[in-house]
């Protein structure tokens, strides 16, 4: 009795081998397809290791594009199995999901469901050179620089793979032969579409890796040249080191591949050698076999039942549901039938002729353990080394973005310099003295400047117009001090943004700031608001503000000092009581264009 997975797979041939066996060796690909077709039905166990044999194993992969809700399901259970030292050709429409799946086989995407084992490891996983030198992957559109040269592109790729440019230099000869590529020294993007498609294959096979993967190696090739790469893949994969997979449009190309894996609707419809596929089917060419696998999935005839009743006995097995299929389509649901697993079945699993299930799971995937370097996996030095010289000469070699590159930070430089980080001169200062009179429209009132308002014989004060001696020490500082009469005009002119600032002296400051410092202990809070200067600051540019803020102090303290001076008084009488010495570092009046610099720079 067949074993099946949970969705009804026989287990392939492959996987029948004891994995223990190491003596056990695979045959040429035709004798494996003929044992495989012989125990199309037997009862086998597939185990992690039998999967881990093959070049390429793929199991019941399911990947979707789209959203939860409109869904573009491009794999829906496709099983693949490539052996080693075969050429593997995947066809299948335009638009089938070819690209995709090979993409999910070199890591580039991820399935949403299903396994994939690479030379034996999961592409990205520990161990299974999935991505690195042991593939040589050709995408369908190329990725090449076009600034380098034929030989330094090849000499990149055999880097990053880990050759030498002695090693690499060797192979260039015979790639380029081969390839019929012009002469090494030209620029990449000076060669036409099917020139570069040949560079690309030329990097893929550049470094003579296990597994080729060729998205459309010949599209845009001419039949001469078309066969002699043919040839070559057969030549590298007689020896069994070497497995080919190659997508093509150009079905009857695909004689000479070992296995031919035809792609319809997210499954295979076939897997098997491209001989028996005719025979079998009666077709005259690979595309007559493919039209006829085609309309018998359309007509939701299953593969299995359609082609092997003649060698099973009936029996109607039960559906296993499967929430992801419309059960009212009759294009989905078919048998994929893979070589590799024989026959699996969907949901829709319902009056297929087949043997009594057992329904087996997957065998549980490998768990490995994953120290924290590997996680991060640190760059190794062969790949920092391609990518520097990469990217120093496509910079060096693209004068344009080199000048940019380099002309947009000085750039940026010399405007911070220019434009800002300079000490705030000019600023709109709106001072309200009503000390002064409100007719005053002198901001620079009059006032005695060396005249000490000190009784010389009571020692009195007499202090008058004391506003008018700070704004002369202000001016001195910011020189755009602009008198108004009120407050309420001056603060609308300040909300127009017309004034940084707005200065108000209350009609009787002097006196009171006499009071206040004569007789400290009977000053009321009247007197102690009518001796402050009131100073509304505009705050949205903090920079601004604090020196503006430092400029309006240090102008009373000067203002203070002069007033102690003339009245032969120490100069610090009337100062704040703490006194700022020198700066240890940096300079005494502060330069903002000297502090933020570093931090542009580095930005
Ligand atoms: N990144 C993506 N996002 C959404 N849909 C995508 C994406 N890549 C591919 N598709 C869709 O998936 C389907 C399969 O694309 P894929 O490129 O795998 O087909 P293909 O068989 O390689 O086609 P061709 O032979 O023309 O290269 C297409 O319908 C395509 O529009």
């Amino acid at each position: 009795m067949p074993a099946y997975d949970n969705e009804g797979a026989t287990i392939s041939m492959e996987d029948v081998r004891d994995p223990d066996d190491s003596t056990l060796r695979i045959g040429t690909i035709e004798e494996e397809l003929a044992a495989r077709r012989n125990r199309m039905f037997k009862t086998q166990q597939s185990t992690v290791a039998s999967r881990r044999q093959q070049a390429v194993c793929v199991r019941r992969a399911h990947k979707k594009y789209g959203t939860t809700k409109n869904p573009n399901v491009i794999l829906d259970g496709l099983n693949m199995t490539v052996p080693k030292g075969a050429i593997y050709g995947l066809l299948g429409a335009s638009g089938c999901g070819k690209t995709t799946l090979l993409s999910c086989i070199v890591g580039r995407r991820r399935l949403n469901s299903g396994e994939i084992w690479v030379l034996g490891g999961r592409p990205g996983g520990p161990g299974s050179g999935v991505p690195g030198p042991r593939i040589g992957y050709m995408p369908q559109e190329t990725a090449l620089f076009g600034e380098f040269s034929i030989r330094e592109t090849m000499i990149y790729f055999g880097w990053i793979a880990g050759m030498t440019t002695k090693e690499v230099d060797e192979r260039i000869d015979f790639l380029v032969t081969l390839l019929q590529l012009p002469n090494p020294t030209r620029q990449v993007k000076v060669l036409s579409g099917g020139q570069q498609r040949r560079v690309s294959l030329a990097a893929a096979l550049l470094h003579d890796p296990e597994l080729l993967i060729l998205d459309e190696p010949t599209v845009g090739v001419d039949p001469v040249l078309r066969q002699s790469i043919w040839d070559h893949l057969v030549e590298i994969t007689k020896g069994g080191r070497t497995t080919v997979i190659i997508t093509t449009h150009y079905i009857d190309e695909t004689k000479q591949a070992n296995i031919i894996g035809l792609m319809r609707g997210g499954r295979f419809l076939a897997e098997e050698s491209p001989m028996e596929l005719i025979r079998r089917y009666n077709g005259e060419s690979l595309e007559d076999v493919f039209l006829k696998l085609s309309v018998l999935q359309n007509r939701g005839k299953r593969r299995r039942s359609s082609i092997l009743a003649d060698v099973v006995e009936r029996v109607e097995i039960p559906a296993i549901p499967d929430p992801t299929v419309d059960t009212e389509d009759p294009e989905v649901g078919e048998i994929s039938g893979e070589f590799g697993d024989n026959v699996s079945m969907s949901s829709k699993g319902r009056g297929v002729v087949a043997e009594p299930t057992v329904v087996e799971a997957l065998p549980p995937e490998e768990k490995h353990p994953r120290g924290i370097l590997e996680r991060i996996q640190p760059m190794k030095m062969h790949h920092m080394q391609a990518l520097v010289w990469k990217n120093f000469w496509s910079l060096f070699r693209n004068f344009g973005l080199l000048a940019f590159i380099i002309g947009l930070p000085i750039s940026q430089m010399f405007l911070f310099c220019l434009a800002i980080g300079h000490y705030p001169v000019g600023l709109p200062i709106a001072v309200v003295n009503y000390e002064a009179g409100a007719n005053n429209t002198d901001v620079l009132c009059q006032y005695n400047k060396n005249e000490c308002p000190q009784d010389p014989d009571t020692w009195e004060w007499n202090l008058t117009r004391f506003s008018c001696r700070y704004l002369d020490f202000l001016s001195q500082r910011q020189n755009n001090l602009i008198a108004y009469p009120s407050e309420s005009i001056a603060m609308a002119e300040a909300e127009r943004g017309r004034a940084r600032v707005v200065l108000v002296f209350p009609s009787n400051f002097s006196a009171s700031l006499q009071d206040r410092l004569r007789d400290p202990r009977h000053a009321d809070v009247y007197t102690i608001m009518s001796s402050d200067i009131q100073a509304h600051m505009d705050d949205t540019d903090k920079q601004v503000e604090w020196m503006l803020n430092r400029d309006l102090l240090l102008a009373f303290m000067e203002a203070t000092e002069h007033l102690s001076g003339v009245c032969h008084l120490p100069g610090r009488l009337l100062a704040t009581p703490v006194y700022i010495h020198k700066p240890i570092f940096g300079l005494e009046v502060p330069n903002f264009t000297d502090f933020a610099g570093p931090g542009v720079i580095l930005t």
